[in-house]
């Protein structure tokens, strides 16, 4: 019996989606393979009494980490004995018995270590006082646009040199992955031209299928909803929490990171996009063309970005808070669409904002989800609604017994939106309310997690 042309078109699209998964796959289980190698070669040597070089990395997102994966297939690659390492990972005994060190490190917030370093900076940085074996060599990554420029990278290499660690060569920055930078710290490391740099996905045109305004008469800037169609209707893999990059035209050299809202079963990817405005009334570059200026059907220029850091890896089963504000609630949407795909309702949503009556961004779905049980509970936090200053951080410590439960029964804990004010007063509260042991180990078990801006 002959198949009709949609038969055919719909085998050929599940074919295409079939292939494209086996390749993802295969070439996951080949780095994994590679990595597991990198490691046990490391082991057995330990096992006979001899120290491999350990590749440290402090990240927040994911690019400290894949540098150091680099470093380290490229040493490997060379038969130099290594171990990958995250800061938080490691303790001030095996650092003390390490003859080389190669750090890479990332900076946020103003100048502060990323959340994979916040142990380290607690306990090995305030802990150890001597190091006169070590030798070392710092990769700090950071962007100029801050004040405080790879402030951790420098402030990591000034505390290992007072401690007595011997630099390998001047700590090398990275200004915002400036490839000069790696071609420089593999040249140092010896390993130029070794053909690893990282292959990076290329930007595809994606099509603006839709926009909304989701905040109409709110005080603070206009939130737009974009929904974003691929180039030739096959959508590529993405997991919840995922990042996108986009390259506005008139700066197409510094690519704009946003979260995705939306799940690959929605067919499109979702951002919530914040107009950014200038003190002289001026749009931001990257945010006026997406909210103003780019028409439906229009073409965006955007590559996913995968945050490993922030997707629900072995947290997928676990009880879930998720505490965010303004844009920050697309990468809290992307989770909760994710429960919903697998059925797992331990949910609990706990978001801020200006007012309810505009700033209530997807109200619908929420109290939807609401209903049918995937939200097993939603606090909205409204701070113009009320006389003086709450935010989400004041209502996690007014539900400080609550938050304290959801632990106990194994909660993983997902931050997502500004880093000043909320993220940083979400931190402080939950440090407050589970104590610094507990809290420390909730980092440690990978049960804290942050995509903050
Ligand atoms: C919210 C935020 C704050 C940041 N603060 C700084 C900073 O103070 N100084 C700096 O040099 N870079 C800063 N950066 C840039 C990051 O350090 C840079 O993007 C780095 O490559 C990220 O590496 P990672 O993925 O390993 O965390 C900041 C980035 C973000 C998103």
């Amino acid at each position: 019996m002959a198949m009709s042309i949609d038969a055919i078109r719909g085998a050929a699209a599940a074919a295409t989606v079939l292939g494209y998964a086996a390749l993802c796959g295969a070439i996951w289980w080949r780095e994994r393979r590679r990595r597991t190698s990198i490691q046990a070669d490391a082991n057995a040597l330990a096992g006979h009494g001899t120290s491999p070089a350990l590749v440290l990395f402090g990240t927040q997102t994911g690019q400290s980490e894949a540098l150091a994966w680099q470093t380290a297939r490229a040493l490997h690659s060379r038969g130099l004995p290594v171990r990958v390492l995250s800061l938080n990972s490691l303790d001030a005994d095996m650092l003390r018995a390490t003859p080389r060190a190669l750090f890479v490190a990332s900076t946020y917030g103003e100048g502060d270590a990323p959340d994979g370093a916040s142990l380290f900076v607690e306990k090995l940085m305030a802990g150890i006082n001597a190091l006169p074996s070590l030798r070392y060599a710092v990769l700090a990554l950071g962007d100029r646009q801050y004040q405080n420029f790879c402030g951790f990278g420098r402030q990591l290499d000034e505390w290992l040199h007072s401690n007595g660690a011997t630099r390998e060569f001047p700590r090398i920055e990275m200004d915002n992955a400036d490839p000069s930078a790696l071609a420089q710290w593999n040249s140092r490391l010896g390993l130029a031209g070794n053909g690893e740099e990282e292959v990076k996905r290329p930007f595809a045109h994606w099509q603006l299928s839709k926009r909304e305004l989701l905040n109409p008469g709110s005080v603070g800037g206009e939130i737009h909803r974009l929904v974003l169609t691929p180039p030739s209707g096959n959508l590529p893999a993405w997991q919840s929490g995922d990042l996108v990059q986009i390259e506005a035209p008139d700066d197409p050299t510094r690519p704009r990171e946003y979260s995705i809202a939306s799940i690959p079963t929605d067919g499109g990817i979702e951002l919530l996009i914040r107009q950014e405005r200038h003190a002289d009334g001026g749009l931001g570059l990257a945010s006026g063309w997406l909210t103003v200026a780019l028409s439906p059907g229009d073409l965006v220029p955007l590559r996913i970005k995968p945050h490993a850091n922030f997707r629900l890896g072995s947290n997928a089963t676990r009880p879930l808070l998720l505490v965010g504000n303004g844009t920050g609630l697309a990468g809290l949407l992307s989770h909760l669409r994710a429960r919903a795909a697998t059925g797992e309702g331990d949910n609990w949503l706990l978001f801020g904002e200006r007012n309810a009556a505009h700033d209530w961004l997807a109200r619908d779905e929420m109290e939807a989800w609401q209903s049918s049980g995937l939200l097993h509970r939603l606090d909205m936090v409204f701070s113009r609604d009320q006389p003086g200053q709450f935010y989400v951080q004041h209502r996690l410590l007014q539900a400080a017994d609550d938050v304290v439960a959801w632990i106990d029964r194994g909660a993983a804990i997902y931050v997502c939106g500004s880093l000043e004010g909320m993220a940083s007063g979400v931190d402080a509260a939950l440090r407050q309310v589970t104590g610094p042991d507990r809290f420390a180990a909730l980092v440690a078990a990978g049960r804290y997690r942050r995509d903050v801006y």
